[in-house]
């Protein structure tokens, strides 16, 4: 039955939640604590101890009745299910004000992502480095990915370019795309694509505000 339980495929909303424990758990440990209950998470993240048991169902990871889980094994097991601990080798097409943003982010290492290099057509950005990372001309990647290997093309152009420069990393080899513009991309079967916008949850909140 357990196993039945690990190899379901984890709903969205539950793996959405999963950080938000992982940092809460973290805290916990900040502070010497080395045992935590899902009720004890509950009560400061919002969410019930139930669902919170029935997310964690889903990492390999079992609490002791009435004491709870062991928070180092907890910290682990989440970063290793959330995919933190392996390192993602990616590169960032358009090196403007957002790109040269992700590219200075010390904390996407943290989480796993590693910047290996940028892509822009722009001269007076081509040639230089970010942060230590450089910044290649956008024609030289499919010759230059077949060395460096990205799997990761984050996708941070003007939306006009989108959907030809998603195609070209995709020639390249990268096997993932995290789109920051608001153009909706199409990718091929088997490529994952990742949309992420400030503007629309800019638009949630204002909603709220509003009502
Ligand atoms: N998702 C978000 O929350 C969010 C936030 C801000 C901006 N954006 C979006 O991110 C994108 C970039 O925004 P920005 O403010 O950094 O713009 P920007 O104009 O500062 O940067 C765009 C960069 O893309 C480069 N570029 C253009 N065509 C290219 C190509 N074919 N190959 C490689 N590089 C190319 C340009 O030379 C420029 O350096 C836009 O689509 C914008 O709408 C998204």
């Amino acid at each position: 039955m357990s196993d039945l339980i690990y190899s379901a495929k984890i709903p969205e909303p539950a793996l959405r939640r999963l950080p938000w424990y992982l940092s809460y758990v973290k805290l916990l440990k900040s502070q010497g604590e080395t045992i935590v209950s899902s009720t004890q998470i509950a009560k400061k993240i919002d969410v019930s101890a139930s669902q919170i048991a029935k997310d964690l169902s889903y990492v390999d990871i079992s609490g002791k009745t009435r004491v709870g889980y062991d928070i180092d094994d907890l910290i682990n097991v989440l970063e290793s299910f959330l995919g933190f601990t392996n390192t993602h080798t990616a590169v960032v097409f358009g090196v403007g004000s957002l790109g040269a943003a992700l590219l200075s982010d010390s904390g996407l290492e943290q989480f796993g992502l590693k910047i290996i290099a940028g892509y822009d057509v722009n001269p007076a950005i081509v040639n230089h480095a970010i942060h230590h990372i450089p910044v290649f001309h956008s024609n030289e990647f499919i010759e230059r990915n077949k060395e460096m290997k990205a799997e990761i093309g984050v996708l941070t152009v003007p939306p006009g370019a989108a959907q030809e420069v998603s195609e070209y990393m995709i020639r390249g080899g990268v096997k993932a795309i995290w789109n920051f513009t608001p153009f909706r991309i199409r990718v091929p079967e088997g490529t994952v694509l990742q949309n992420t916008s400030l503007y629309a949850h800019l638009a949630v909140m204002f909603n709220r505000l509003n009502g």
